[in-house]
């Protein structure tokens, strides 16, 4: 029988959590991921605990099986996480990264050997197969390294391959746009909240909005323009609500606040960068 891929991932956190939720709900056995982590053994015991994968604290160990690495950790703990396990990376491994603004050449030159990368910006709805992942080749990897990593984002949701210039863009809007919606969502539940609305009714009717605009903006071949002209009556709520918003300057609020997590992207792969120098 065909041994099935392993993969180790090299940290624990939040991301990481998604994609093993996500993976082991579709295609993966447990058994075919191993997961490690700096120093957290509680971290480690609840991830074994909530998704049965195998866990590590030898992260030699948990290499020497691994056919697919995927790289999880701070972009700021990168340069000493990735030089502490650049000898236990052999070539015929491929390397998944999914840390922000760092290029897959710092990747490449940390590990100090022709491995192939795959930079990858997922989001948190992994966990529940609905990420927007996008990813790209680094200069070692060929198509058959991102047909493999295309397979396993195809997990946790939907893949789009891009110029990896491109993916600090993407952070910024996808890689981060989850928290937006969540800053959106609770803004509307404190206004619930201030106009007098129970709790719990106001949550079912901003989930269900959410949700039944999100269909909407899927379904039909409408702009979201259209969209919001069909709901805005002349001289009504919504006209009156969107004025407000017009007046905060919402629009350029986002504009600004996805530009800006863009150039984070970027800050964070030349702090990197300058760290290992
Ligand atoms: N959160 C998100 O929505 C997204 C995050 N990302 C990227 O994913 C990466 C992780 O982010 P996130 O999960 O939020 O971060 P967390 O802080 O939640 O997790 C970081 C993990 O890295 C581990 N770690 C730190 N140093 C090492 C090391 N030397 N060796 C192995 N593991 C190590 C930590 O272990 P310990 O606890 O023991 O210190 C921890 O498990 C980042 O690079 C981020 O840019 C990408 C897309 C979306
Ligand atoms: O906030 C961050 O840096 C990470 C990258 C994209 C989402 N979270």
């Amino acid at each position: 029988m065909e041994k099935r891929t392993t993969i180790a991932f090299m940290g624990a956190g939040s991301m990481a959590e998604a994609m093993i939720a996500g993976m082991t709900k579709t295609l993966y056995q447990p058994e075919q991921i191993i997961v490690t982590n700096r120093c957290n053994t509680e971290r480690l015991a609840y991830i074994q605990k909530t998704y049965h994968v195998r866990t590590e604290i030898n992260k030699d160990t948990a290499l020497k099986e691994a056919d697919i690495v995927i790289l999880a950790m701070k972009p700021k703990d990168a340069a000493e996480a990735i030089s502490s396990i650049a000898h236990a990376i052999g070539e015929h491994q491929l390397i998944i990264s999914v840390l922000a603004g760092v290029t897959t050449d710092t990747i490449v030159s940390l590990i100090g050997k022709p491995v192939a990368v795959v930079r990858a910006m997922p989001n948190t709805s992994a966990a529940i197969g609905q990420s927007a992942t996008a990813i790209s080749c680094g200069r070692y990897a060929n198509d058959s390294h991102l047909a493999t990593a295309q397979a396993l984002f195809e997990t946790v949701g939907i893949v789009t391959a891009v110029n990896e210039e491109d993916l600090h863009a993407v952070t910024g809007l996808s890689g981060s746009g989850p928290a937006y919606v969540y800053y959106l969502v609770e803004a509307m539940e404190k206004a619930a909240d201030e106009i007098g609305l129970e709790r719990e009714v106001a949550k079912d009717l901003i989930l269900q909005t959410i949700i039944g605009a999100a269909h909407m903006l899927r379904t039909t071949d409408k702009q979201p323009a259209m969209l919001r002209k069909e709901v805005t009556s002349p001289g009504g709520t919504t006209e009156a609500g969107i004025g407000v918003l017009e007046h905060y300057h919402y629009q350029e609020a986002v504009i600004s606040c996805i530009k800006r997590a863009a150039e984070r992207s970027q800050e964070l792969g030349k702090a990197l960068l300058s760290l290992h120098r």
